[in-house]
């Protein structure tokens, strides 16, 4: 499914948050959204989510307005991964919460493959023999890899995730990305991803978007937007960026007021 956002704007209040924002991701791409805290990364995730309205501007799936979709539709389209600790507090069982995401999919109640769907999830996560217990005891990266699961169960063509790897231990964060580009590149599904670990940004997309100030600062392959020159503009910091056998590999430095 081919992603399209046309000069998209929104403001919390009178407050503008995202000033004409325009890309598109083709299906079998993983888009990267990168920029410091506030540069409006969530909010233009929440717009994809179609959690929140643009105030000008439109989004398309398939050439079709998110508007206009109707909410089986949205669920069975977009599977959003909430950013962790946002209110997701409510009780129930981790069982209970990765079925949730079969919702848009049910008929007549939970079919045998539902529930193979969810126990692959679950695996995936590496919660198998959890199901039973409740999400409120979880910690924060066991309750994180809940709500990645069932974003996995609901099988969506297109994956919204708010850093996703915040919370999560080193060998989760490799397993979760590296999961969410064998989805892209075996199955064309589209993957949009925030994240602020610039390593994980660089070795994981296909393409980034630098957003600074709610505007697009850069938008391409990661290689040409972290460079030394954006970090520094963007983040105030200077940063030593090096090819590796492994991808791109940044080192923040030091911020750049430290320096002089
Ligand atoms: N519910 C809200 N009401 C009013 N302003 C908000 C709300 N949510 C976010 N903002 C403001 O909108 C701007 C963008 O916030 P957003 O959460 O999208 O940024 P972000 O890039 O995801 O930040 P972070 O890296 O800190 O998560 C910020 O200035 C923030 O204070």
């Amino acid at each position: 499914m081919r992603l399209q956002v046309k000069g998209v704007c929104f403001s919390y209040g009178s407050v503008a948050v995202l000033e004409d924002v325009t890309f598109k991701v083709e299906p079998g791409e993983v888009l990267g959204i990168v920029g410091p805290n506030g540069s409006g990364k969530s909010t233009l995730l929440r717009l994809l989510a179609r959690v929140l309205r643009p105030r000008l501007g439109t989004i398309f799936l398939d050439g079709k307005s998110l508007a206009n979709l109707r909410g089986r539709e949205v669920g069975r389209y977009l599977g959003y991964v909430p950013p962790p600790g946002n209110g997701q507090a409510f009780s129930c069982t981790v069982l209970e919460a990765v079925l949730q995401g079969r919702r848009p999919h049910l008929t007549w109640g939970v079919s045998q493959r539902d529930l193979a769907v969810v126990s692959q999830a679950l695996a995936y996560l590496g919660l198998t023999g959890m199901e039973d217990r409740q999400l409120h005891e979880l910690s924060s990266g066991q309750r994180q890899k809940v709500f990645i699961a069932r974003a996995l169960a609901q099988e969506p063509e297109v994956f919204l995730l708010d850093e996703p790897t915040a919370t999560l231990d080193v060998r989760y964060q490799l397993e979760v990305l590296a999961l969410m580009r064998e989805l892209a590149k075996s199955y064309g599904r589209v993957v949009i991803v925030v994240l602020h670990d610039l390593n994980l940004a660089g070795r994981y997309t296909d393409r980034l978007l630098l957003l600074y100030q709610g505007c697009i600062f850069a938008a391409g392959v990661p290689k040409a937007v972290l460079t030394p020159e954006n970090i520094k503009m963007v983040y105030g910091i200077e940063a030593a960026v090096n090819e590796s056998p492994w991808g791109l590999q940044v080192i923040p430095v030091a911020p750049v007021n430290y320096l002089k």
